[in-house]
């Protein structure tokens, strides 16, 4: 498709969030006019925390993006955290009916943006713990700013990384460092990021965080969509069939795990341990 035309369907699809993000606002999606990369931008205050209502905003964002042969997607906060990971709440003292429906949700975001046909880029303006740095190791490059800290952190909240957790950081700074991480509930600060290859690129600004993610996306200008879009299915493919196998049985097993009294108790004291770190 010419760059005009579709850059006139993209704009038709910005309208449509537009009007949607009018409704719920808790994703905003602006359409680069020159590019036609979409900048997708978490705004669920305080910290982006992923709870339902933002990960199906999410979902149906990835799935607008994809219906519109997008060029390319940026995930980006609008806040200084990039985002706070999966919303505690949702796994404390949970209504069973909303916890299926909040991991159904997740595991459908998983999908879509770790298979995304468009080139994506995680521009990490802050921190990203557990869920936040699941959604950034869903895309295909990370940018992050100085002082910012970025890990699966499950352990240290009692619970463990699901399978697909633990795969796609292992896809990108292998199993050695993975294994590291995952036992010991690492955060990496930037610095520490970048040494492992957790991210790709340090930047001073979020602004430059974006010229650098266009530019990233925009070097795949004159690589056919197709060809791009098949190599990236070759690599990913398995880790993408595996966990949608697994699916069902990975549900349950989050399910059953909440109800655990030793989990409640611990997801209790983390949560009563942010509050006081807020009161000091
Ligand atoms: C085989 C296994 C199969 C199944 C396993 C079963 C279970 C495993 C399931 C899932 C894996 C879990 C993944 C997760 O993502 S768990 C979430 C982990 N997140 C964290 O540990 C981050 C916690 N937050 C922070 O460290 C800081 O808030 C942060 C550095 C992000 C920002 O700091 P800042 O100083 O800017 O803000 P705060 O004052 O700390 O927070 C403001 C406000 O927000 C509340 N908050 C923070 N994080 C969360 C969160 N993740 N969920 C809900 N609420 C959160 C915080 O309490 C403050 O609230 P308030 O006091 O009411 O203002």
């Amino acid at each position: 498709m010419a760059l005009s035309q579709h850059l006139s369907k993209s704009r038709q699809f910005l309208a449509i969030a537009r009007n949607y993000s009018a409704a719920a606002s808790l994703v905003n999606v602006e359409v680069n006019d020159k590019s036609g990369v979409a900048v997708v931008t978490l705004q669920r205050p305080p910290v982006n925390s992923l709870n339902l209502e933002l990960l199906t905003e999410i979902k149906q964002t990835l799935t607008g993006l994809e219906k519109n042969k997008s060029r390319g997607a940026i995930i980006t906060s609008a806040f200084k955290t990039f985002s706070a990971g999966l919303d505690i709440l949702e796994m404390y003292k949970p209504n069973p009916d909303r916890a299926k429906e909040f991991w159904t949700t997740l595991q459908d975001v998983w999908i879509s943006l770790y298979s995304a046909q468009f080139p994506t880029v995680a521009l990490i303006n802050g921190p990203a713990p557990a869920g936040g740095c699941l959604l950034s190791l869903c895309c295909e490059y990370r940018i992050m700013v100085p002082k910012a800290v970025i890990g699966l952190n499950e352990t240290q909240l009692g619970i463990v990384a699901p399978s697909w957790f633990a795969a796609s950081m292992e896809n990108v700074i292998g199993k050695r460092q993975t294994e590291l991480a995952l036992t010991t509930g690492k955060l990496f600060t930037t610095d520490e990021a970048l040494k492992v290859g957790l991210i790709d690129e340090v930047v001073q600004t979020k602004e430059e965080g974006l010229e650098k993610a266009q530019g990233f996306i925009g070097s795949f200008a004159r690589i056919s969509p197709f060809a791009r879009s098949l190599s990236k299915q070759t690599v990913r493919g398995g880790t993408i069939r595996s966990m949608v196998k697994g699916r069902e049985a990975d549900l349950q097993l989050f399910l059953a795990t909440i109800q655990q009294d030793q989990v409640q108790k611990g997801l209790g004291l983390y949560i009563e341990a942010l509050k006081k770190k807020q009161a000091a």
